[in-house]
């Protein structure tokens, strides 16, 4: 029997533990909150042969500082694994498996582990300690503890493809190296998660993969820790003194700037004193407010002036040098913003790039990429995002697949994407990690019947609730989903003016304010978001005890990936959605998510559910074209769907086990409280225009 909603905030809170969080969200929580170092001084190209004659003191972030830099980068025609393995000199995916196998660490340089980036005055500040945190040994003891692994045990686990590499039940049994394991002890992961157990003997097995697990299960260590082992056992970066142009050996692709900033802050802390540097690259910030141990590639820029500070920067950046770069800089344009600027969407790279040709020579080429990781791979090869990515990928010098290791992650995989995605990936193994695609049912989800005029009374009376219960507070925040920008602003408004301490992000939020609206939430200032979509993806904020999809997204993904920022890492959370008439397409894969889930449905919704003809409207692609119906979650390997080949539109259900249309069983359902329409005290609309409007604008 299922207690209010109420309770189930109490016990969620209740069960995550006292401890201001884990390492990697306290820790990019911090990053997120700007805890910027003092910006070093830029060196000239024309002094920098020279000792610095007072040289700085080292940053307080990860960058060293720019008047020493390392002297060593690949050349085209050296070290890159594309060139030499092309050429026929050993290199190539092989070359690096071979040299893995030995277990070598370069000799100086990058692939020292005391050489690596850590010279000189400069020192490699440990990712573990920070503003948050005093002490390692303090962090360490707070971080993942009362992970409840038990939640993972019955989890299915399926796999496609040739020859799949067996899964490891431990960390020790992986080969992953000392430096490595050392950070993993740091991190405090005890064992690996479901996806990790496979993921990484598949990925340190030189296969691609595409993978597709559950919201918060650690996919970001699954992708990282292959890259960095395989970094640092890879062979080592031909020295080219003098050289311009940085060639990253990796490259991490994710769909929003929030989520570049987390990754990196996670990575840096797995890469920790193994040799490997992680940097991000991402746009947005006021250049003057820039992170100087961070390359920013920043397509707003409008200026001739501000593009020459940007490649200034990119430059020292490019001379301290980096093995991994992680560019964001692709967050989709609305359409206003498409139409306007069609061509600036090349700008992302192409155009940014040739810019920096122009005017300092290459500085960053891809052609000696070893490890192509897409994070939340389904919405990086969606709709408006695909065209960018494939410039990147195909179009530039990046070595093609096959030649280079491909890794795609996320939680959810529909199978049209499955089939685009192929397209970056050579033999790879299908990798799906628990009730494909769909939720954990480690959040408790609840669906209200709401109508929108009695949306704002009815989230009143569940924070008035959950106040009343003491679960408010620094310990439990409150993430409300919006659909539109305009609806987030007058919402937050709206509930600061009747007392509750809300913060707002999306995209019409400059990176300053976003940044902001983030570190107030994550300390509790403002405990309660209120968000469009960009905060649906990736974010691993702690203590995300309720999520509350005021408006219902049009995407059944769009709201696994919303729910998902609860209920993380093997702790429970609640999820509550505003259901009407408005939401009648949603209705199907809704009830089906949650029957798969152990949810309760209500019978309401069933009935909803059973009416709609499933040929649904908007962006629900999986209740729209493709006819057929099926195939909404995208947790099996398209693969293996014989009718799926066979071109757009085909196929039922190819995940199997279709749902009967009729009610399931309807059940209760009523007794969470107020699972009825009219809600009492109507308190005005609310603020958003019901046209549609792009979050990602
Ligand atoms: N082996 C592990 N042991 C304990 N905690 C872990 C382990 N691996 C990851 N975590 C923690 O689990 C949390 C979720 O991890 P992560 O953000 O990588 O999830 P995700 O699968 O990428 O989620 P999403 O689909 O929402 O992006 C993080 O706080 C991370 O530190």
């Amino acid at each position: 029997m299922r207690t209010s909603w109420a309770d189930s905030v109490a016990n969620a809170e209740t069960s995550a533990p006292a401890a201001s969080g884990s390492s990697k969200t306290a820790s990019s929580a911090t990053s997120i909150a700007g805890s910027r170092p003092a910006r070093s001084s830029y060196v000239p190209p024309h002094l920098r042969s020279r000792p610095p004659s007072d040289p700085p003191a080292p940053s307080s972030a990860d960058g060293p500082s720019a008047a020493i830099r390392p002297s060593a980068f690949p050349g085209p025609s050296g070290g890159n694994r594309w060139g030499s393995g092309v050429g026929g000199g050993g290199g190539g995916r092989d070359a690096g498996r071979s040299s893995l196998a030995g277990g070598r660490l370069g000799g100086g340089g990058w692939n020292s582990r005391t050489a690596g980036w850590d010279r000189g005055r400069e020192r490699e500040v440990n990712p573990f300690t920070n503003e948050e945190e005093d002490t390692e040994a303090d962090f360490s003891d707070q971080q993942n503890t009362g992970i409840n692994f038990d939640a993972y045990e019955d989890i299915p686990v399926e796999t496609s493809g040739e020859n799949v590499p067996p899964p490891a039940n431990t960390f020790a049994e992986i080969d992953l190296g000392a430096a490595l394991n050392e950070n993993i002890r740091r991190c405090k992961y005890v064992k690996p998660t479901p996806v990790q157990r496979y993921a990484i003997p598949i990925s340190l097995d030189g296969r691609d993969l595409m993978a597709c697990a559950q919201t918060g299960s650690g996919k970001t260590a699954a992708f990282c820790f292959p890259i960095i082992s395989g970094i640092m056992r890879g062979p080592p970066v031909q020295k080219s003194r003098g050289a311009r142009t940085v060639f990253p050996l990796a490259l991490i692709l994710s769909p929003t700037r929030e989520l570049s900033v987390q990754i990196h802050e996670e990575a840096r802390k797995f890469a920790y004193q193994t040799g490997v540097r992680v940097v991000v690259a991402y746009g947005g910030a006021p250049i003057n407010q820039q992170n100087p141990a961070t390359v920013y590639v920043a397509w707003d820029i409008d200026s001739a002036m501000k593009w020459k500070m940007y490649t200034t920067m990119v430059e020292r950046e490019m001379w301290d040098g980096f093995r991994t770069v992680i560019v964001e800089g692709l967050e989709r344009m609305g359409k206003r913003l498409e139409q306007v600027m069609a061509n600036m969407q090349a700008l992302v790279f192409g155009w940014c790039f040739a810019m920096t040709s122009e005017l300092m020579g290459p500085l960053l080429a891809f052609i000696g990429i070893r490890y192509l990781a897409l994070d939340e791979a389904d919405r990086m090869l969606d709709m408006g995002f695909e065209p960018q990515i494939r410039r990147i990928v195909e179009q530039m010098d990046m070595p093609p697949r096959g030649l280079r290791q491909t890794m795609l992650f996320s939680a959810t995989f529909p199978k049209e994407i499955q089939r685009l995605a192929s397209d970056f990936l050579a033999n790879y193994i299908f990798l799906a990690v628990g009730r494909v695609g769909s939720s954990t049912d480690l959040i408790v989800q609840r669906v209200e019947f709401v109508l929108e005029s009695d949306k704002r009374s009815h989230l009143m009376d569940l924070l008035h609730a959950q106040r009343a219960n003491g679960v408010q507070g620094k310990q439990a925040l409150t993430l409300v989903f919006v659909e539109t920008k305009k609806g987030a602003d007058s919402l937050e408004h709206w509930l600061c003016m009747n007392g509750f301490p809300a913060t707002s992000i999306h995209g019409d939020r400059t990176q300053q304010e976003r940044e902001y609206a983030l570190r107030s939430f994550k300390s509790g200032q403002a405990p309660i978001l209120v968000a469009t979509d960009v905060a649906a993806r990736g974010l691993d904020i702690p203590h995300v005890a309720h999520v509350v999809n005021f408006d219902l997204p049009n995407d059944i993904d769009d709201y696994v990936h919303r729910i998902g920022r609860t209920g993380r890492a093997g702790k429970s959370g609640l999820a509550t959605a505003f259901f009407n008439e408005n939401n009648t397409s949603l209705a199907r894969p809704l009830s089906e998510l949650m029957l798969e889930a152990n949810q309760e449905v209500p019978a309401w919704l069933s009935r909803y559910a059973s009416r709609s003809n499933f040929g649904g409207s908007g962006r629900n692609r999986r209740s729209g074209a493709g006819g057929g119906g099926g195939g909404r979650f995208g947790g099996r390997d398209f693969r293996r769907d014989s009718s799926s080949r066979g071109g757009v539109g085909g196929g039922g259900d190819y995940y199997g086990g279709s749902v009967g249309s009729s009610g399931y069983g309807g059940g209760a359902s009523g007794g969470y409280g107020g699972a009825s329409g009219g809600y009492g005290g109507a308190s005005g609309g609310y603020g958003g225009s019901p046209g549609f409007t792009s979050a990602w604008d």
